[in-house]
């Protein structure tokens, strides 16, 4: 019989070899069978400590940093950090830990040799110098451009935020306020629910009914931004897995939802179902897609999605920018596409999960260059900092607000009017 939680720390390393050694992502690997041995149990613990670990890794290297005298081979650095941040963060039993570590190694026919190595290691951890340690920092290949746009304290309290990960938020179909009363939340200022320490979401009170859909509370805001009316015809244009889609059908709006992920559509269609909400779904590419005109478009384009580090701590260490660029032309394309879709009078929100200027502020700024029939219109929203308007007129949404009460994912979003 194997140590107890031997399984679950096996595939967390697997994983952590992964992101870190082929540059996948955690959901990439989930979907190619990583975990499918475990029991549900053992998987959820498994993309726990593999999350946490890559959450904490730049503090648990500088931990492990004076007691290795080269950087071991990955897989075994991996069990180090994950041992790490085992004992540091989640206050696990040094011995179990320690015991766990060596066994892994142990068993590896290629790195078995340096299992004595991580014994001494590991034994030499003092968990009461974590707290000393410096917030974990972002990848130099990500830090450094967003210290240049942000400024190092920004910098510093969104990587803090990060550490911290996210809460679960949720979008109610109806009232917020009886919803907190019904799963222990609070209603967030724009209306979000947050739940704190929650548990299994399908558990929670008016999932089975479809009350509610998990929606980080800055992903609430651009749908909100566009005020879709009864009766308007809206387009949602990169619309997978539906959490927009929804708030739109919420209106009484005629909706039409195009994505071009087949496999990401049926999401959408599961989650209509699911809140008894409707949509007209099309699986095609927007750029070569039109139809009559609409009143309103949504763009939520694809981006980076620097601004979910939070709730996804692998993409810093899976990614190294080097595909950014083409995304920064493919949302430039899909802005331009979207415009000649809206009718005289219409108004398209454009927005991203990305904290990247060059993805936000810069698009627009662009935009308007380009376009000779477009304002930039204010957004007023309750809830909303009027500190966080940015000069061309959008939104910027970073994780460090709101960082008493858990943080937001960095969005950003901007109102444009096509002009009559
Ligand atoms: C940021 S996600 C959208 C999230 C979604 N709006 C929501 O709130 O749940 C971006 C989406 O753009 C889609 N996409 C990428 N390129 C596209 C294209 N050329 N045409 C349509 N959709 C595209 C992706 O499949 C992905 O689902």
């Amino acid at each position: 019989m194997s140590q107890p939680g031997l399984n679950p720390r096996r595939a967390a390393v697997r994983l952590l070899d992964g992101v870190l050694g082929k540059g996948a992502l955690l959901p990439e690997l989930l979907v190619t069978g990583a975990l499918d041995k475990l029991d549900p149990s053992e998987k959820a613990r498994a993309q726990r400590l593999a999350m946490e670990t890559l959450r904490w890794m730049d503090r648990a290297d500088r931990m492990l940093g004076p007691f290795l005298q080269r950087k071991p081979e990955l897989t075994v650095h991996n069990v180090l950090r994950l041992s790490v941040v085992e004992l540091c963060v989640d206050g696990a039993a040094a011995h179990g830990v320690v015991n766990s570590a060596v066994s892994m190694v142990k068993a590896d026919k290629v790195h078995h040799r340096a299992s004595g190595m991580v014994n001494a290691v590991l034994r030499k951890i003092d968990v009461t110098a974590w707290d000393k340690l410096p917030e974990p920092r972002l990848p130099k290949w990500l830090r450094k451009p967003l210290v240049a746009d942000y400024g190092k304290k920004t910098v510093e309290a969104m990587e803090a935020s990060f550490a911290n990960g996210a809460p679960l938020d949720l979008t109610p179909k109806g009232d917020p306020a009886p919803l907190a009363k019904a799963v222990g939340g609070t209603v967030l200022p724009t209306g979000s629910v947050r739940v704190l320490g929650a548990g299994q979401v399908s558990a929670l009170a008016g999932y089975e009914a479809g009350d509610w859909w998990v929606q980080d509370a800055a992903a609430a805001i651009p749908a909100k931004v566009l005020n879709a009316q009864a009766g308007e015809r809206v387009l949602d244009m990169c619309a997978a897995p539906g959490g927009k889609t929804m708030q739109l059908a919420m209106t009484g709006a005629d909706v039409v939802a195009i994505d071009v992920s087949k496999k990401r559509m049926v999401r959408v269609r599961e989650n209509l179902e699911r809140t008894g909400l409707d949509a007209t779904l099309r699986v095609v590419d927007a750029l070569e897609w039109r139809e009559a005109l609409f009143d309103a478009i949504l763009l939520d384009a694809p981006c980076t999605a620097t601004g979910t580090i939070r709730r996804h701590p692998d993409l810093p260490h899976a990614k190294d920018g080097a595909d950014f660029p083409t995304l920064f032309a493919l949302q430039e394309r899909m802005i331009d596409h979207a415009l000649s879709q809206l009718k005289p009078g219409g108004r398209l929100v454009f927005c991203t999960c990305s904290l990247l200027p060059d993805e936000g502020e810069i698009q627009i700024e662009d935009a308007l260059k380009r376009h000779d029939d477009i304002t930039v219109e204010p957004i007023t929203l309750a809830g909303l900092d009027p500190a966080w308007t940015t000069p061309e007129g959008g939104l910027r949404l970073r994780p460090d607000y709101w960082a008493d009460t858990g943080g937001m994912d960095g969005f950003y979003i901007a109102m444009i009017r096509k002009t009559v």
